[in-house]
């Protein structure tokens, strides 16, 4: 079974829209989904907030790369539109591959730019770590640390109490 944990974003248009369409599409696949997080714009604060969430999810033999084509399929169908000027900026949808295990559960580590594993900014992120926890409150950022641990350790900590969960949002679109 290749693993992965996906990060799902959005801060334009129907937010929950958007993150519920990527949930139902990645049907097939889905094993776990978060929480829904209210969280403030990271890396460039002209923006409305975000909404956030992480999926947990597994495909027998799927490369690497097919998460990344999964991901981006979805960005695709969001409507994304892309501001190269903007790296961190706003976005109907944003889908990153956090981290993938491969078929031994092995952690997969890449440093190829197309697609790099585990996320490179992933440990940064609160927006990210702390939906993952509800998935996996014992769960590492390979090469990084414990999720718990980093989201304890600067910068990430100043962003914590910002992360806002709604529990009156869910990801099931039925
Ligand atoms: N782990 C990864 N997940 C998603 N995209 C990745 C990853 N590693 C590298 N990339 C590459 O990053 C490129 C830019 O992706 P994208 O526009 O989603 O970045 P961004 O959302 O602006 O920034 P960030 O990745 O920090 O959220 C993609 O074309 C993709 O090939
Ligand atoms: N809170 C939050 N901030 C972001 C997000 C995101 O998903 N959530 N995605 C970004 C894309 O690079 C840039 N900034």
């Amino acid at each position: 079974m290749s693993r992965a944990v996906l990060g799902l974003g959005s801060n334009l248009g129907d937010r929950l829209a958007h993150l519920r369409d990527a949930v139902a599409a990645l049907d097939d696949v889905l094993v776990l989904a978060s929480g829904v997080y209210e969280t403030p714009p990271w890396g460039d604060a002209e923006q409305p907030h975000y909404l956030n969430a992480v999926v947990l999810a597994v495909e027998p033999g799927a490369p690497p790369r097919r998460w990344l084509d999964r991901a981006q399929r979805l960005e695709t169908a969001a409507g994304r539109v892309r501001d190269r000027e903007r790296q961190f900026g706003p976005r109907t949808l944003d889908v990153d591959v956090i981290a993938v295990w491969d078929e031994q559960d092995e952690p997969v580590i890449s440093d190829n730019p197309e697609l790099t594993l585990p996320h490179p900014r992933a440990h940064l992120r609160a927006f990210v770590m702390r939906p993952w926890i509800d998935l996996q409150p014992y769960g590492e950022i390979p090469g990084q640390g414990w999720l718990t641990d980093l989201l304890q350790a600067e910068p990430a900590r100043a962003d914590v109490p910002d992360v806002r969960a709604r529990p009156d949002l869910t990801l099931e679109s039925r």
